[in-house]
């Protein structure tokens, strides 16, 4: 039987609330992180821009320097409490997203840092598609004012488990990329995230569980939980969907942690019953950017 997941693995997402303090939010990620592992959880993920309030205005107030790795602690007080929480915590810990600034280019990411339990670095992920939307009346937002796109998509192996896909919130609406971190042997697809009332309703829901059935793995999507006296009103309802598209678990708006537990049969039988894996036909579609067909 094909291994995707090596042994079973309870997921916590942790909906958290952060304010405009990040030292509070840096200390209050860690005791809703250690809740987690107490809980049993293997693998605990934050929200994305966890340590911060999110907009365009904040990142570079909020941004840290990541290079050269690792960063001092004046340089990224995040790294740091990400590095210590996980090894307090011993369990994976995939740190939100933060405001990264690239000291040499002067150019600002909306970065992931992932930690081994042991509180060592073990993967990060610029995010790929920024934000850049405008429905009239509804929401604007332009997140490429600020950031710059980061250039590489990112699958990254925890030892004891597996391989996860690791993606941002708006990188969720490409699939090619879930669909290539799947193909390399990804059981889980991770997507810290903060969707709005506009597009949450409508999509996140939709996207989460479209991603888990194109690809038959488990999708993970944490948000930040909502606050109505922020600027930006995240969606909430965390979720995790199973390798079929359904939901194990959905958190509503409020501050919380959701778990799932996780295993490779699951994911096996999915694929055995509807078998998309084995009936691609990439002969018809080798160049899915459609450059290559008539
Ligand atoms: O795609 C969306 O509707 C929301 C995306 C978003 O909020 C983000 O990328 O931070």
């Amino acid at each position: 039987m094909a291994t995707f997941l090596k042994k079973p693995l309870k997921l916590a997402l942790v909906q958290l609330a952060s304010g405009a303090d990040k030292a509070v939010n840096l200390s209050h990620a860690r005791s809703k992180v250690l809740e987690a592992a107490q809980a049993g959880a293997g693998l605990i993920v934050l929200p994305e821009c966890f340590n911060s309030p999110y907009g365009t205005q904040y990142f570079p107030k909020y941004a840290e320097t990541l290079h050269p790795s690792p960063p001092t602690k004046e340089q990224s007080p995040s790294f740091h409490a990400l590095s210590a929480i996980a090894a307090e915590a011993n369990a994976y810990l995939i740190g939100g997203s933060i405001p990264e600034l690239e000291p040499e280019t002067k150019k600002f990411y909306n970065t992931s840092l992932v930690f081994s339990p042991t509180g060592s670095l073990i993967g990060t992920h610029r995010k790929t598609h920024l934000f850049d939307i405008d429905i009239p009346g509804k929401i604007k937002f332009k997140e490429s004012d600020v950031l710059s796109p980061g250039n590489e998509l990112t699958v990254i192996d925890l030892p004891e488990y597996g391989k996860i896909g690791l993606a941002i919130c708006y990188d969720i609406r490409f699939p090619e990329s879930a669909m290539i971190a799947a193909r390399k042997g990804a059981f889980l697809l991770v997507y810290p995230g903060a969707f709005n009332t506009t597009t949450g309703p409508l999509h996140w829901s939709l996207l989460g569980r479209a991603r888990a059935v194109d690809n038959q793995t488990y999708v993970a999507l944490c948000s930040p939980s909502r606050d109505l006296e922020a600027t930006y009103h995240a969606y909430g309802h965390s979720l995790i969907a199973d390798p079929s598209a359904g939901i194990l678990s959905e958190a509503e708006e409020k501050e919380t942690i959701i778990y799932a537990d996780l295993d490779n049969d699951t994911i096996v039988n999915t694929r055995k019953g509807i078998p998309i894996y084995t009936q691609r036909r990439f002969d018809v579609y080798p160049d899915v950017s459609g450059e290559g067909s008539k």
